[in-house]
């Protein structure tokens, strides 16, 4: 297989969202591009792209709505060849891309676990009753609640490093980070506990980046293959088919965690009302050709066990 590399003087163009997350991102499948194929930095190049929800931060991201919010613009532009990758936080990933465009290279995942946040306390336990603590994300909002009813949760919106100015000010007295943000931007000083997956199951595919291209980019397909990581794209592939079946999006609260032991894959899995009033948890256990298969039929026991109306917060009726 012979490919035709990019050069300094014909870069391959990176698309990615500007937040000091992204560009780490960015950054590492650039790296691992130029260490596969034994090439110079400069044959690569970093186009930053301001995505709606970007531009629109004073506003809960529910309220905005939408499909696509963080990645509508840098989709557009590789279509139109602007850029020939981007890269992506697969977690914020809907389970479809638009028609020309195919996301299946992974670089090896991080911790999935989620954090626990504070200068004051260590567990969630500790948390005084009735005290404030900030997320944006439905999943953790619902997760907290099962556990404890009496906490204060307020929006928490902004990149990682807002938000822990926000905790800083005293807005919130906790907040919960994915440990992968943490641990990719270096920033081990955070007074941070990892939370484990049986006490807060992460969002479907946290933790892992994902590399998006034009399907019919054959060349770039060639050079991608250098650098998937398969794990974490048969974890992924588990996770994901978990998520497409239950019709989830990133308002949804679903939380989902495949783990590889051998040939063998657990999936556990978790849907959950936003008020935390009703929380349904599973798992299963099989061969890892199986993984998809295994999603789907949790997703299925968990949507018949959750009853015919407990998805209705999704679509509201307009009546
Ligand atoms: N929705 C925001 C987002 N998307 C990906 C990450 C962290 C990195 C990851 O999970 O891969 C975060 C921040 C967070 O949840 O703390």
């Amino acid at each position: 297989m012979s490919i035709d590399l990019p050069s300094p003087a014909h870069p391959l163009k990176i698309g990615t969202r500007g937040s000091p997350l992204a560009l780490a991102q960015a950054n590492e499948t650039r790296d691992r591009l130029a260490q596969a194929f034994d090439l110079p930095h400069e044959a690569f190049t970093i186009v930053i792209i301001k995505t709606t929800g970007d531009k629109i931060i004073d506003r809960p991201l529910k309220e905005i709505g939408g499909k696509g919010l963080f990645t509508r613009e840098i989709e557009a532009d590789m279509l139109s060849g602007a850029i020939d990758i981007a890269v992506h936080s697969m977690k914020d990933m809907p389970v479809l891309q638009p028609e020309g465009l195919t996301l299946d290279t992974y670089l090896p995942r991080e911790d999935p676990r989620d954090a626990f946040i504070s200068s004051e306390f260590s567990a969630l336990a500790e948390l005084p009753e009735g005290a404030t603590v900030g997320t944006s994300s439905l999943r953790r909002r619902a997760q907290l609640l099962v556990r404890r009813p009496d906490l204060d949760v307020v929006e928490f919106r902004g990149n990682l490093q807002t938000r822990l100015k926000k905790l800083d000010d005293g807005v919130a007295r906790a907040t919960f980070l994915a440990r992968a943000g943490l641990n990719r931007l270096g920033m081990s000083h955070v007074p941070q506990h990892p939370i484990e997956v049986t006490d807060m199951l992460p969002a479907v595919a946290q933790g892992a980046i994902g590399i998006e291209r034009r399907e019919d980019d054959t060349r770039v397909a060639d050079m991608l293959a250098a650098i998937h990581d398969t794990e974490t794209g048969q974890r992924l592939a588990a996770e994901r088919a978990f998520l497409a079946a239950l019709d989830g999006s990133c308002e949804t609260p679903i939380a989902g965690l495949a783990t590889l032991e051998g040939g063998t894959l657990h999936l556990a899995g978790e849907v959950l009302r936003p008020d935390g009033s009703e929380a349904h948890a599973d798992s299963r256990t099989g061969p890892i050709e199986d993984g998809v298969e295994m999603g789907r039929d949790l997703a299925r026991d968990l949507l018949s066990r959750a009853g015919p109306d407990f998805f209705d917060w999704i679509a509201p009726k307009t009546a």
